[in-house]
């Protein structure tokens, strides 16, 4: 089997805490979370507000750097390199952010914005070759050539999105890290890019890192899901298995309340009520997850580590083999574990 393109292995990062004099202890981002992403690979990123998921998007794009653990991409470790090589290596990652208003500037061309990334990583293409570069990477994304000369208030949030899509494929990359890229787009439009990243994966053979709190967008795109809580990756593995038949108790909840799917009400206002638990309290040692979990056992106040269930599958939960396949048996699932 080959090596993945990018491997991120046991990497945490530690916060310094904030109050009076640093008084508070320090905050732990991200604790010893591992995901490999395959070249041309979607790889969803889900969890909740706070879970790290950003964190995990800067540190995977080398704006920030891992307390312990290391990024490997294409076998090199990123924050091991010398300065040259990092910046060398970045035009292979790439990102994209959330807001398609606020990460364009409004005074340039859009031609000027898409080509910038190239100023710096190959600064001695000549202006002919820029141009016809901006120009193919625009009709790639849906756009027209002549759109460069355009400014992004004459456009559409979708289309800014597509901009700024272009914008990150014009140095080539291996790899899109994807930050709540459709978050802030109305529905029909969060269809069409997230239509374009599947076909820019496809044709392109590029690797996407799918960083969502959204659910059913995550579903419609990733090849592989990794779902986040607190910090830790809690479950991963191939998508239609981790919302259909999820293995730990917080997919399962986060599952249930996508307002999407089709689940009984009473057992929706009870995920809702234990969601609500779980965004407040101080972290604790043992299972992340058990103070809000519906079936918690002494077992959890040990930590549960993400160890394989099945050949494709990783969970955290202690009692990921009894978790039933559906979502109605839940209920019967708690009295059974
Ligand atoms: N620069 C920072 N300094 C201190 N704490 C930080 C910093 N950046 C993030 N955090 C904290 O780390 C935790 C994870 O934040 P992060 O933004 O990665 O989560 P997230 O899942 O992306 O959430 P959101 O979708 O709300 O951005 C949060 O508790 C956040 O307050």
């Amino acid at each position: 089997m080959s090596a993945p393109l990018l491997a991120v292995e046991a990497v945490s990062k530690l916060y310094a805490g904030g109050g009076l004099f640093g008084r508070r202890p320090p905050l732990s981002a991200l604790d010893r979370v591992s995901l490999t992403v395959d070249a041309g690979q979607i790889h969803g990123i889900v969890g909740e507000s706070g879970s790290g998921k950003s964190t995990l998007a800067r540190i995977v794009t080398a704006l920030e750097r891992p307390s312990s653990g290391r990024v490997l991409l294409g076998g090199d470790d990123l924050h091991g390199l010398p300065a040259v090589a990092l910046r060398a290596r970045r035009r292979d990652i790439q990102m994209v952010f959330q807001d398609p208003y606020g990460s364009l500037d409004p005074r340039q061309r859009v031609g000027r914005i898409v080509a910038e990334p190239l100023h710096l990583v190959v600064p001695k293409l000549s202006r002919a070759e820029r141009t016809a570069r901006v120009e193919s990477v625009l009709e790639s994304v849906g756009l027209a050539a002549s759109d460069a000369m355009r400014r992004p208030h004459e456009f559409s949030g979708g289309q800014r999105q597509r901009i700024a899509i272009a914008r990150a494929l014009i140095t080539r990359p291996k790899l899109l890290v994807a930050d709540e890229a459709v978050s802030a787009l109305d529905l029909s439009v969060q269809a069409q890019i997230l239509n374009l990243l599947l076909d820019l994966s496809e044709r392109e053979g590029l690797a996407i890192l799918f960083i969502s709190h959204n659910l059913s967008a995550v579903a419609a795109i990733a090849d592989v899901v990794s779902v986040m809580y607190r910090g830790r990756v809690v479950e991963t593995g191939p998508s239609d298995a981790i919302f259909s038949d999820p293995r730990h108790p917080y997919t399962r909840a986060l599952a249930l309340a996508e307002p999407a799917l089709d689940r009984p009400q009473s057992l929706r206002r009870q995920t809702a009520a234990a969601r609500d638990v779980v965004s407040d309290g101080p972290a604790e040692t043992g299972c992340h997850y058990r103070s809000a979990c519906l079936i918690a056992a002494p077992i959890c106040a040990e930590e549960p580590l993400l160890r394989q269930i099945d050949p494709n599958r990783r969970s955290a939960c202690h009692f990921a083999e009894a978790l039933g396949s559906k979502f109605i048996d839940y209920d019967a699932s708690v009295q059974t574990v």
